[in-house]
């Protein structure tokens, strides 16, 4: 660890360990906001190919373009013959793992099963010195990562020797090569450590596991973002970062409320959040704002108060005029939304778009009628609407529905969080498809001021934006002073 503090303190950060976190990443500077903190090249990773993703990606950049089919295991892509031959080292020893699977077996193999085959062999090939390792990407990092075993429950940990067996099957190796328990708590310490690599747009394209941002521990008011730059992660400053702060990022969705939030840290990472968002729960500001999150609204549809249950725990009332909320009727309500969900998401997934639409739209009734207009459920639905009829090419239906996501986003995120910023490009976007162009400059100078921290300034996403909100700012002024012909 000696060696990675030394590289760590080149780059203007330290670690420590805390007795309620485990070990934690410390600015050893101030940071700006926008400021690349760390960024590093995963020890393994793998592409990610699911329902929500259904295209194959290169393995090495996961890109989608040009692909071409490794033409001996018929599992892994790459765009490109450099990719290729960055990955081949590690590739050339899974492909023949691979093809001696049977078929119908290897397409059946999840991403942490792929994954942790990719972990075993660049593992092996440390060892064997066939890779070089430097004190920031080698196997002693990956060793240190937290595996929380003794929290790990026992049907969990079945699975988890289950999945090491069948690592053990694909890879056959000698006895004294493989340790099917290493492998077991190694898919323990991947459940709280690999990140979800994502696009410029957060669409998730694979998994990676990067051992020094591993480091990071995570806060519901997070002070930096981590983004992907291709295969590379990214940690920027989302504000500024006095000397001396903890590096921290968000692990989990941070619309939700204290008690949604807590719960999804405590199933995958197995900590209790007291960051000062957490410390606040069973406040009555907390309360409030839960509510309004995730609770119920006012019946009267004039009052837009949200309903909390009585000492008893009898009634809903509204906090702000008082009405008692019919607790039959909300029940109603919401078994219904779970049968009507449950159907819409079918139409969906086996691409009945329109009969989806139809059901997403009678939900969206629904959820005015049960829910607060800053609910999350609300939210959901009308981001689920609005990404079908982006597929749709239905532009105007796409921006009715993008432009009522923008209040609550902005309630539910900070100023300066990526989706917020990646929700006005969309809008931004769509005003000026629909020739709304003053809104366009708006909407896209609002995206700039939040992406440029996120996402930096130089990578084709950025530009990209650049470029639009330059033109857009071009067609504005035209509309706005016309040339006059002679
Ligand atoms: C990705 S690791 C972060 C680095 C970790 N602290 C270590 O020692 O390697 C995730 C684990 O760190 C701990 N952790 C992260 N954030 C925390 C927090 N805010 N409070 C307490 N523990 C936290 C939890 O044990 C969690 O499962």
């Amino acid at each position: 660890m000696e060696e990675l503090q030394n590289a760590l303190n080149n780059k203007n950060l330290t670690i420590s360990t805390l007795l309620e976190k485990g070990r934690c990443l410390f600015a050893a500077r101030d940071f700006s906001p926008g400021e690349v903190i760390i960024s590093e090249n995963p020890y393994v990773s793998v592409s990610n190919k699911n329902k929500e993703s259904p295209e194959s990606k290169c393995e090495w950049c996961f890109s989608s373009n040009n692909l071409k089919k490794c033409s001996a295991c018929h599992v892994v892509w790459y765009c490109s013959s450099k990719c290729q031959r960055s990955d081949w080292k590690l590739h050339s020893v899974e492909c023949k793992a691979l093809s001696k699977v049977d078929k119908e077996r290897v397409k059946s193999l999840t991403p942490s099963i792929r994954l942790m085959v990719r972990l075993c062999i660049q593992r092996k090939l440390e060892n064997e010195k066939i890779y070089p390792t430097s004190a920031m990407d080698n196997y002693k990092l990956v060793e240190a990562l937290v595996s929380h075993m003794s929290d790990v429950d026992e049907k969990q940990m079945v699975l988890y020797a289950q999945m090491a067996n069948l690592i053990n099957l694909i890879l056959q190796w000698p006895d004294s090569e493989i340790n099917i328990k290493e492998i077991a708590e190694n898919f323990s310490k991947l459940a709280c450590n690999a990140h979800t690599v994502c696009d410029s747009e957060l669409r998730p394209l694979g998994t990676g596991l990067y051992p020094v941002i591993s480091i990071i521990n995570h806060s519901c008011l997070p002070n930096s973002v981590l983004v992907f730059e291709g295969r590379m992660a990214v940690v920027r400053a989302m504000q500024h970062i006095p000397k001396g702060t903890e590096v921290l990022i968000s692990y989990v969705e941070i619309a939700g409320s204290t008690v949604t939030r807590q719960k999804a840290l405590k199933e995958q990472y197995f900590f209790t959040c007291a960051c000062s968002r957490c410390i606040k729960m069973g406040q009555v500001d907390d309360i409030k704002e839960s509510a309004i999150l995730e609770g119920y609204r006012c019946k009267d549809s004039q009052c837009d108060g949200f309903l909390l249950r009585d000492s008893d725990d009898r009634e809903f009332i509204c906090q702000q005029c008082g009405l008692l909320g019919d607790k039959e009727e909300i029940k109603y309500i919401t078994s219904e939304l779970q049968l009507m969900s449950e159907k819409a998401s079918m139409s969906l997934s086996s691409g009945r778009k329109t009969e989806a639409i139809v059901a997403y739209k009678t939900i969206e009734e629904f959820q005015l009628k049960l829910y607060h207009p800053f609910s999350i459920n609300l939210m959901r639905t009308r981001e689920t609407l609005l990404k079908i009829f982006m597929e749709l090419q239905d532009w105007e239906e796409a921006f009715k529905y993008c432009r009522l996501t923008i209040p609550i986003y902005e309630r539910v995120y900070p100023k300066c969080h990526p989706l917020l910023g990646l929700q006005y490009y969309m809008c931004g976007k769509l005003e000026w498809l629909l020739g709304e162009t003053e809104q366009a400059v708006r909407s896209l100078t609002k995206a700039l001021d939040v992406l440029r921290i996120t996402h930096g300034t130089k990578t084709p996403f950025m530009m990209e934006l650049l470029s639009k909100l330059d033109e857009a700012r071009a067609e504005a002024s035209y509309k706005l002073h016309p040339q006059i012909e002679d």
